[in-house]
């Protein structure tokens, strides 16, 4: 692992490493003392607790996002690519002046990478290939009363997707000009 760039503060994109031989490939995405190490200390940076594990399969040109947890129970997320590829963008809603900041990066499947997403930043993606396969690990457990948007196309981001295909939910949250952020 080789916790590479930091996308937003906190934010980091985290290169793994692929074992390739006749049978395949192996990639580990998860190392409890690697991730003390990198992430204690740094800002924005606590030491990670796992309390659910989910994934989701995507069609090309589905996005999802951009979601968060409210406090008190606002997360931190692992998430990676395990099959296909998308466009990950992120949004800090961390009062201050990084407000509103976006950050976008590619996670592929053929080059494994995962994101680290600290608590007041906002998670979304498009995907890019027919079945995108993404994995996520969090902090806190899934509480729907906290489980917040803001809506996709409100950012200061081009998406470059003219039909995506979105849930009605997501169609629904509020755009970013018009959310109160509680972090
Ligand atoms: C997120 C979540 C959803 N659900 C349910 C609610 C709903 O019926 C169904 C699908 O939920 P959603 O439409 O919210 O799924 P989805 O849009 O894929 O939600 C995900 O989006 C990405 C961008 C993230 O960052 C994730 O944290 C998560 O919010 O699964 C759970 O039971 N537990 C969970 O933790």
């Amino acid at each position: 692992m080789e916790f590479a760039d930091e996308l937003l503060p906190g934010a980091r994109f985290v290169r793994l490493k692929r074992f390739d031989d006749a049978r395949g490939s192996f990639v580990k995405t998860f190392s409890r003392s690697l991730f003390e190490a990198a992430i204690a200390g740094m800002p924005g940076g606590e030491p990670f607790e796992l309390s659910e594990e989910f994934y989701s399969t995507s069609a090309r040109d589905v996005i999802r996002g951009m979601h968060f947890q409210v406090p008190p129970h606002d997360h931190v997320k692992l998430v990676y690519c395990a099959s296909g590829a998308v466009l990950d963008v992120l949004v800090d809603l961390r009062r201050g002046p990084g407000y509103g900041k976006v950050a976008s990066v590619r996670l592929d499947a053929a080059a494994p990478s995962l994101l680290v997403i600290p608590k007041g930043v906002a998670h979304g993606f498009r995907s890019l290939t027919d079945d995108s396969l993404m994995v996520y690990k969090t902090s806190t457990e899934h509480s729907p009363a906290h489980d917040q948007g803001i809506r996709w196309d409100s950012l200061d981001f081009a998406w470059d997707c003219p039909a995506p295909v979105i849930s009605a939910r997501d169609r629904a949250h509020p755009p970013l000009a018009e959310f109160e952020s509680p972090f």
